[in-house]
């Protein structure tokens, strides 16, 4: 099957696709090699010292100098990480009160390993095609966050695809309309040839800050398409978006920063200095960021500490990052399985040692995320014990993950986060989106319940669904549509 893929002009696109990759061929510079041991990387965890790449290939493989992963040395990695947890935020658990705002699907990149996009072709108005994808206007952008803001949520989190026709504000549209011969060069095709109109990303950023409510939008990948075409700095984008009303920056598109990863897996995506320049960007214009990977496709254990050095040198010079957010890789439906170049994600212990690791390397990021949309309720949990604090957020919408044929559903509400983390032993606390609004929750005070969120602008403590006291549970599959 070959993958559906249109170019800007509406022609079949002559770019790589998951079926051109052979595994057999995947050949890479960087090699989980070192001549460190695992006893010396695990002695530098253990005393708080500064890991090297080699100390962090050492703890990642549980020592090259074995096949596969030692149980009882993961056991001494997870346990280190755990204390550092310990010591660096003690025992609180986080969460945020946040919606998922996604604005559209259209997009023409071709990540190998993303189903969140549809071919921005069959979204023209005279397309004929169908498509399970959308594209929100401003107005409608405006209504769901309202909504949200008065079920008690503090943030809305928006991540999109690159449509053609979204640029940053108006006097950007006239520079991609006087460039749109050759249209290929920009990825441009005006607003009016599209059934939807997405309007611009100010007006989108605009449209979803209501009142007081935290946005966190906007990717480095976003960044660099709301500047194509121009000689703009990424710091005059985010400032620009940031006077209408955009407070920080989501660092996803990182996916591995190393380039002979990204040639294979996204390849028409911005570059690992690209990414960094944007993020830098981003924290020039006084937003704060996040940082991500998402491992577990076709990169190897060395990827994977490079990633965490580009990640932590960033952090050196910026300070900005104030969560790192490991994304564990969905494969079912996506490109690089459909076309067998891999057939399965991380295993387990992968995702522990990622975790753990992580939070050894990064001594400069305070927290470290576990995402229960990609590890479900019983594996995150477990994270929690293995190097991560925060448990993400309540999000009432996802689509990114529902699309790679990720099951773990779409919500969790404040009494489901209580239940969890109570059960581990651990303090359950609300935060803002830059932590420093944290509310503890306290289980045995007979006012505390029912379970409700009480940071965001109206919130009062009312639980944000009217049937979510219930606990946790393993929430089956969203729907593929929005
Ligand atoms: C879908 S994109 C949307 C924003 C924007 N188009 C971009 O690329 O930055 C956001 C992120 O979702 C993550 N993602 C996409 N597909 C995934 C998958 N199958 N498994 C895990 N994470 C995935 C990637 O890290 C990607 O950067
Ligand atoms: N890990 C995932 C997140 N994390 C982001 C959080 O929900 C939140 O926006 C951030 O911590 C800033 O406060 N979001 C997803 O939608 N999916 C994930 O897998
Ligand atoms: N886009 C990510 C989620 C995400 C959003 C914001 C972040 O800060 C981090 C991660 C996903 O669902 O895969
Ligand atoms: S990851 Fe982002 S840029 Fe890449 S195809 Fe998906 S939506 Fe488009």
């Amino acid at each position: 099957m070959s993958v559906p893929f249109w170019g800007w002009n509406g022609e079949e696109r002559a770019m790589t696709s998951a079926r051109e990759v052979d595994p057999a061929d995947l050949e890479f510079d960087h090699v989980p090699e070192t001549d460190q041991s695992f006893e010396n990387a695990l002695a530098n965890a253990r005393d708080g010292r500064r890991l090297s790449v080699a100390d962090g290939i050492e703890l990642i493989t549980t020592g090259t100098d074995r096949e596969g992963i030692d149980p009882e040395r993961k056991e001494a990695v997870l346990e280190a990480a755990d204390r550092r947890r310990a010591a660096v935020v003690g025992e609180e658990v986080t969460f945020v009160a946040n919606l998922n705002n996604n604005v559209t699907t259209a997009c023409n990149t071709g990540c190998l390993f993303c189903n969140f996009k549809d071919t921005a072709h069959a979204f023209e108005a005279d397309s004929g095609i169908d498509h399970p994808g959308f594209t929100k206007t401003p107005a409608e952008s405006r209504e769901i966050v309202a909504d949200a803001l008065e079920m008690g949520i503090s943030e809305v989190t928006s991540v999109s695809g690159l449509h053609p026709a979204f640029a940053l504000n108006e006097e950007h549209h006239e520079i991609l309309r006087a460039h749109a011969t050759p249209e290929r060069e920009v990825n441009y095709k005006p607003p009016a040839v599209y059934a939807t109109d997405p309007g611009t990303y100010r007006e989108q950023m605009a449209a979803m800050s209501v009142d007081d409510v935290h946005l966190h939008s906007m990717t480095p990948e976003e960044a660099a398409h709301a500047k194509r075409g121009t000689d703009w700095s990424y710091e005059d984008v985010y400032r620009e978006l940031a006077d209408a009303g955009l407070d920080s920056a989501p660092g996803t598109a990182a996916e591995i920063l190393v380039d002979e990863v990204r040639d294979v897996i996204c390849p028409g995506k911005i570059g690992t200095d690209d990414w960094v320049a944007a993020m830098e960007g981003a924290m020039a214009a006084g937003l704060d960021t996040t940082a991500t990977i998402m491992y577990g496709h076709v990169e190897n254990a060395a990827h994977r500490v490079r990633h965490l050095e580009v990640v932590r040198d960033l952090q050196d010079r910026t300070g900005g990052i104030r969560e790192f957010v490991p994304l564990s890789f969905v494969h079912e439906n996506t490109p690089l399985a459909k076309h067998g170049v891999v057939d399965s994600g991380a295993s387990d212990a992968e995702d522990e040692l990622l975790i753990a690791v992580s939070r050894l390397f990064l001594d400069n990021v305070d927290h470290v995320q576990s995402s229960w949309v990609k590890y479900g309720d019983a594996k995150g949990l477990k994270l929690l014990n293995c190097g991560a604090d925060d448990f993400m957020g309540t999000i009432l919408s996802e689509e990114i993950t529902a699309r790679a044929g990720g099951e773990y559903g779409q919500f969790r509400s404040v009494a489901d986060y209580v239940e969890m983390i109570d059960a581990i032993g651990r303090v359950p606390v609300e935060r803002s989106t830059d932590y420093r609004t944290r509310r503890r929750i306290d289980l045995d005070d007979p006012d505390a319940k029912p379970f409700g969120p009480t940071i965001g602008p109206r919130a009062d403590g009312t639980p944000m669904l009217p049937d979510d006291a219930g606990g946790p549970d393993e929430r089956g599959p969203a729907p593929a549509d929005d």
